[in-house]
């Protein structure tokens, strides 16, 4: 095996040989620098020599109880590894930039840990909504493995309404216990990952009531299972909710209860409490206790960039050693990454991975000071934050698993091998689609945020930085194929989009619908209102960021990096042509396309992304959609991206 390893494909080598920047200062520049890179190679490199990590058999050929123990068994191992590697002296922001950089988890399991949502979750929620003494008792145990534990939300009945969920708590003063209770099936908690046989902690969040009156969704940590025999405790039925898409080794389980009691100090009381005679004391933000999933959210964007980008490097790695067809005769057959067709498949990918990276660590950086800013209690940055890591969590998982499957296409007949992992990989990106929020769900989040920024900008009222640009009313003069000249051109867009929603809720309720309903009926709107925001957020996030982050690189890296952003904002240029160009058609076209529930109505003469000459000019002659599609195959954009982005990325 190991001989087999050293030989490197000659045309791969070739196609690393002709790489014209300096793969070492990209991949310090991802990883945050060179100190970090050794960090993170020393971690990947005790994690991948230890020789119990590897599979006798591929994970395909187990049985589904065969998969799960050998999970657990690397799961263990992996622990005892990386705790030996933990290091005290970096920040939380370095920590967490190593743990999502490093590739040592995705490569010792295609479908996860058993343990993944102790990490992730379970120890977030201690965190932020555990009260100090809370956080003290059970972040040692969280951290030395004495607890294992999960994050049980989801229920039978209800995933996306949280306020919906039917697991009670109810405190009796008495003995200062809250007692849990499953009051039906679709009460049982459905879906936390290591629920079915790992886990013996969970964090429940439970409806909670005190004195016969509700006081909202809590936290609860609760022991399910006994430390020594690892059987379900007195009043609580456990067991596994059977075989999945994906995440098959993630252990997702099903969790109810009956009479089940634990002690007050057991409710997270970090922002409610519950006093000993049942007094109950609220919180200043109801959302506080969300918290957790806004930092999964957050976190996601960077998930994407990691999987997205091991997707792309295995299609394009492949793409150059594959050869196909013969187009000019008595000539070899070419690399396929040679097509253009396959170039247009791939790069994008290559782009989109480092413009989630990038996107990860600015957003990272705005909930670390959100957080801190809640610790003295200021809430006025809550609703931005959240409503970014709504759209873009969204947004992100939805394309990373579209690029995803390209990979898998774009290697033909083996990229349906699961030998070729694309099968896994676009299993775990599509679930991020789901999990943590659905995306459908999340994008009408950032709407509603969208729409009272739109009211608030039509009353000459300021509105949150991200959604600045809603106030902007000037008009392009004429299309700007700069990157900044499309970023500016998406806000127009996104602007437009949100002024059509304002018009359609308006409307509907005009005709005596409730505002329930209006939202219902302008939903299909809103949701692209909301997205659309979020190409604002990510292409003018990559572009800005870029701007200060590479000023110390060498020219060639920069370049390379530039050739990504715009690579990206030209591809969703060409992707969202319709939108660009739509003030540009005819008022005809309006109509016949507006008739039927609203669709742009108000954005036409309200919110023209071009003066009316231009528009004339280009509804006539049709010529911004020739500059448009001719920016790609002017730029030289993907010629000098074939070779360099091979050697660019940096697991090889
Ligand atoms: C340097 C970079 C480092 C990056 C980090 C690296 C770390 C690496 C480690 C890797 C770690 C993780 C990898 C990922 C692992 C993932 C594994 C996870 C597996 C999956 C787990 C789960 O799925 S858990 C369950 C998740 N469930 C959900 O998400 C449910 C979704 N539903 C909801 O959130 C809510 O029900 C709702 C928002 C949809 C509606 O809530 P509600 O009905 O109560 O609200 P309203 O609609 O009435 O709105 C009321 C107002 O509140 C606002 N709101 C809502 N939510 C929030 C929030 N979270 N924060 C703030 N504000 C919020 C809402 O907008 C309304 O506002 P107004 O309009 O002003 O009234
Ligand atoms: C792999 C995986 C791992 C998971 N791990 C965990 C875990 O560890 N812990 C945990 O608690 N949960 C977990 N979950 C559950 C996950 O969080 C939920 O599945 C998710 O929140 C969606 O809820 P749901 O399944 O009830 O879907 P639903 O909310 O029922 O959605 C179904 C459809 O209805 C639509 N819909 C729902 N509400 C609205 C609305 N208001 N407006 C418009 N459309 C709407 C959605 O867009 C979607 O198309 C996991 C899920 C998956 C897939």
């Amino acid at each position: 095996m190991d001989a087999v390893n050293k030989v490197i494909n000659e045309d791969l080598q070739k196609e690393r040989d002709k790489c014209k920047f300096n793969v070492a200062e990209l991949t310090a520049f991802l990883d945050g620098g060179d100190k970090f890179t050794q960090k993170r190679r020393e971690k990947e490199n005790r994690v991948f020599s230890i020789q119990g990590l590897r599979d006798a058999v591929p994970d395909e050929y187990m049985s589904h109880k065969e998969r799960y123990e050998n999970a657990v068994r690397k799961a263990v191992i992996m622990h005892q590894t990386l705790g030996t590697l933990e290091d005290k002296t970096l920040t939380e922001y370095e920590t967490a930039r190593l743990a999502l950089r490093a590739t040592t988890s995705s490569a010792i399991f295609k479908e996860n840990s058993p343990l993944m949502l102790h990490y992730s979750m379970f120890a977030n929620v201690i965190e932020g909504q555990g009260d100090e003494k809370q956080r003290e008792y059970w972040l040692k145990k969280i951290n030395n493995m004495e607890i294992i534990g999960t994050y049980a939300q989801t229920e039978l009945g209800h995933g996306t309404f949280i306020r919906g969920l039917e697991t009670t708590a109810e405190y009796d003063p008495k003995t200062e216990e809250f007692v849990l209770n499953s009051p039906k099936l679709t009460a049982y908690k459905w879906w936390p990952g290591g629920l079915a046989h790992t886990a013996n902690h969970c964090v429940v969040m439970a409806h909670t009531y005190s004195q016969g009156k509700s006081c909202g969704i809590q936290p609860f940590m609760v022991q399910i299972r006994d430390l020594e025999t690892n059987m379900p405790m007195k009043g609580v039925k456990l067991g596994e909710i059977g075989a999945k898409l994906g995440f098959n080794t993630v252990n997702n389980g099903f969790l109810g209860f009956e009479n089940h009691r634990i002690p007050r100090d057991r409710m997270l009381m970090k922002n409610s409490q519950i006093l000993k005679d049942g007094t109950f004391i609220s919180s200043p933000n109801s959302k506080l206790t969300y918290g957790t999933m806004v930092y999964i959210r957050v976190s996601i964007l960077g998930t994407m960039a990691n999987t997205l980008g091991r997707a792309v490097t295995i299609a394009t790695r492949y793409a150059a050693v594959r050869r196909q067809s013969q187009p000019k005769p008595n000539e070899p057959e070419p690399q396929i990454l040679d097509y253009v067709t396959q170039q247009h498949k791939l790069f994008i990918g290559i782009a989109s991975s480092h413009a989630y990276y990038i996107s990860c660590f600015w957003l990272w950086t705005l909930y670390h000071r959100v957080t801190k800013e809640l610790a003295v209690g200021n809430m006025d940055n809550l609703a931005e934050l959240h409503a970014l890591a709504c759209c873009l969590k969204a947004t992100t998982s939805a394309d990373a698993a579209v690029l995803v499957e390209r990979c898998r296409l774009a290697c033909g007949g083996h990229g349906y091998m699961l030998s070729s992992n694309l099968p896994q990989i676009y299993a775990n990106v599509t679930a991020a689609n789901t999990y943590e929020g659905e995306n459908t769900v999340m994008l009408l989040q950032t709407a509603r945020a969208l729409v009272k920024a739109g009211m608030q900008v039509a009353q000459g009222q300021k509105v949150s930085p991200s959604m600045a640009y809603l106030a902007d009313q000037s008009k392009m003069a004429k299309w700007d194929s700069s990157v900044d000249g499309i970023v500016k051109g998406f806000q127009k867009v996104a602007a437009g989009k949100v002024a059509a929603c304002l018009a359609s809720l308006q409307r509907h309720t005009n005709n005596g619908q409730s505002a329930e309903d209006a939202w219902n009926l302008t939903s299909v709107q809103l949701v692209a209102a909301s997205e659309a925001h979020a190409r604002v957020i990510l292409l003018s996030v990559f572009k800005s960021e870029m701007d200060v982050q590479t000023l110390t690189l060498s020219g060639e890296t920069r370049t390379v990096l530039f050739q990504l952003v715009q690579l990206y904002t030209i591809y969703w240029a060409l992707e969202k042509v319709g939108d660009l160009l739509l003030p540009t058609t005819t008022t005809t076209y309006s109509v016949s396309i507006c008739d039927t529930a609203m669709r742009c109505d108000g954005w036409m003469d309200e919110t023209s992304l071009f003066e009316k000459s231009t528009i004339q000019t280009s509804a006539r002659t049709g010529i911004a959609g020739l500059v448009l599609s001719g920016l790609v195959y002017d730029s030289a954009v993907y010629p000098e991206l074939v070779h360099q982005s091979l050697t660019s990325w940096p697991l090889q």
